[in-house]
């Protein structure tokens, strides 16, 4: 089945949570590993992508991870780099509060070529950088969206939906101190019709229930999986707080 229509069939009956992987960080092998404990744990798709990804490292991993492993496996590119034929999807994303218009549609306009003749899904996304922001807010040159304004979100998410994106992606940075604010979910969430995605900074089972019951669709930890020595119980946690909204 096509990623984005899997989003929304699950979430008729349930809110989704994504695992981030950086293919950086660990053997494809053991990405495979990890990722079936994830799966074990009740994670619904796994994300593939890191701020700095090499193009080779990141096609052993998707192709090792397609094979061995039953969830979507879905990039999340921090460049040009992050693009492999061997994924179920891409987030096709733009990052709408950056001041370079590089990480707007220039990396889409490079990328894009290559995508095309994969011939692997694009889901369009807008990304929008909150406070803290972490290294992709740097990165990405992002004006950060303060944490007590909602309102600069919501903007942002009814021009992304305007502009025809399926999903608005709320980031808090990787490894961030706090996930997203609530208010700010909610906010987003009951002004527009877009799939909301949320990740930064969730740790626990209670975080992750607090960012679903805002509103969230779809959250996403990536940190807590890479410091973890029991991933399945850990998944599991978070994907049973997000379960009790
Ligand atoms: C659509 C195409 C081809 C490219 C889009 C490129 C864009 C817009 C990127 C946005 C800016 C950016 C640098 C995003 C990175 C997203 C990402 C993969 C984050 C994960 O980051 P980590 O590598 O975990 O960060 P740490 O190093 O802090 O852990
Ligand atoms: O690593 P964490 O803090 O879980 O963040 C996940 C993701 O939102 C980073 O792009
Ligand atoms: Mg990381």
């Amino acid at each position: 089945m096509n990623v984005e229509n899997y989003f929304r069939e699950s979430l008729k009956d349930h809110k989704l949570h994504l695992t981030l992987l950086d293919p950086e960080e660990q053997s494809p092998d053991k990405a495979v590993s990890m990722a079936k404990e994830a799966v074990a744990g009740g994670t619904d798709g796994i994300m593939l992508g890191g701020s700095t990804t090499e193009s080779s490292e990141l096609d052993a991993t998707a192709k090792a991870l397609k094979e061995n492993v039953d969830v979507p496996v879905i990039l999340f590119p921090g460049n040009i780099t992050g693009v492999s034929r061997y994924a179920d999807a891409i987030f096709f994303m733009s990052l709408l509060n950056s001041s370079n218009p590089y990480w707007i549609t220039g990396a889409q306009a490079l990328g894009a070529p290559t995508i095309k003749k994969m011939g692997i899904e694009t889901i369009p996304m807008g990304y929008l950088v909150v406070e803290p922001g972490g290294t992709v807010g740097w990165v990405g040159d992002a004006k950060l969206i303060p944490r007590a304004k909602p309102d600069l979100a919501v903007a942002y998410s009814i021009a992304a939906e305007f502009m025809g994106m399926k999903l608005l992606y709320l980031e808090a940075g990787s490894g961030a101190g706090e996930p997203v604010p609530g208010e700010m979910i909610s906010k987003v969430k009951k002004t527009t019709d877009i799939m909301v995605i949320v990740g930064g900074g969730i740790r626990s089972g209670e975080e992750a229930a607090q960012v679903a019951k805002a509103g969230a669709d779809i959250i996403v930890t990536g940190t807590v999986v890479e410091n973890c020595s029991n991933i399945r119980s850990k998944i599991s946690e978070i994907v049973e707080g997000i379960k009790s909204v």
